[in-house]
């Protein structure tokens, strides 16, 4: 029996929008076993970046149970959520977000200037992740002088260098030619499965989902058996 991640149960998600209130979450069961690879597909507007943020700890669910690595964060207040996500979680974004003015190595190193690290460690730290995503070489370009696909290298070393066990994507390849994508992906598989890492992808490509372990569908806020 594999070790479940993260445990979803009644999830849900409401937002005031003026006088009605929109649900893009509605009672979510959903378990991620640690270690795996999950894509979520959906139409636009289905729940997917809503779920991520929960998952993430960028947001609060209104209602119901979430659970991830063993611990309760649908009961934590944003202090605690902000700490719990630094720690726990990378995100990974489709277009990227990336500093221009600052170096790969900078832009990695961000996540680990608040951290209590020594600048030795803190190098050794970011240098990994750079040659982990295979962009040792790289270190001192800015953003502006790389690929897309590296620009999202970088991204991918920057959402790792905290070691967080749970790896949220929002539509990574989304911006990328078909021969970048594949290289994301492949290094996504390579974190989960090498790795131990839990990924959750957000795609509308069937073919990137492909790359996943398992592929689940949203709409109108839940999860519908394909
Ligand atoms: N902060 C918010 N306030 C009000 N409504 C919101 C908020 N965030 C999301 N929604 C609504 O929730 C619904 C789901 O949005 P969400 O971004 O999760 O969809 P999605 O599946 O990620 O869509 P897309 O594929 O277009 O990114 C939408 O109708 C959206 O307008």
């Amino acid at each position: 029996m594999k070790e479940i991640m993260i445990e979803c149960r009644a999830l849900s998600k409401s937002y005031r929008k003026g006088t009605t209130i929109v649900t893009p979450l509605e009672k979510l069961d959903l378990e991620v076993a640690r270690g795996e690879f999950l894509a979520l597909m959906g139409p636009s507007g289905s729940g997917k970046t809503t779920l991520l943020n929960l998952l993430s700890g960028i947001d609060s669910p209104t209602e119901g149970s979430l659970v991830i690595g063993g611990r309760e964060i649908a009961k934590l207040n944003r202090r605690e959520l902000t700490k719990w996500r630094a720690n726990h979680v990378g995100y990974i974004f489709q277009l990227y977000h990336l500093v221009p003015v600052l170096s790969a190595f900078e832009n990695v190193e961000l996540p680990l200037l608040l951290a209590p690290m020594s600048k030795k460690e803190r190098r050794e730290r970011v240098e990994s992740a750079l040659t982990l995503v295979g962009l040792a070489d790289r270190m001192h370009h800015t953003p502006s002088e790389l690929s897309g696909g590296q620009e999202q290298r970088v991204a991918i070393a920057r959402a790792l260098v905290a070691n967080p066990e749970l790896l949220v994507a929002d539509e990574p390849t989304g911006d990328l030619d078909r021969e970048s994508a594949t290289r994301i992906l492949d290094l996504l598989r390579q974190l989960s499965r090498d790795h131990g890492k839990t990924i959750v992808m957000v795609t509308h490509d069937p073919k990137a989902a492909e790359a996943a372990d398992r592929t689940l569908h949203l709409e109108k806020g839940q999860l519908i058996l394909s």
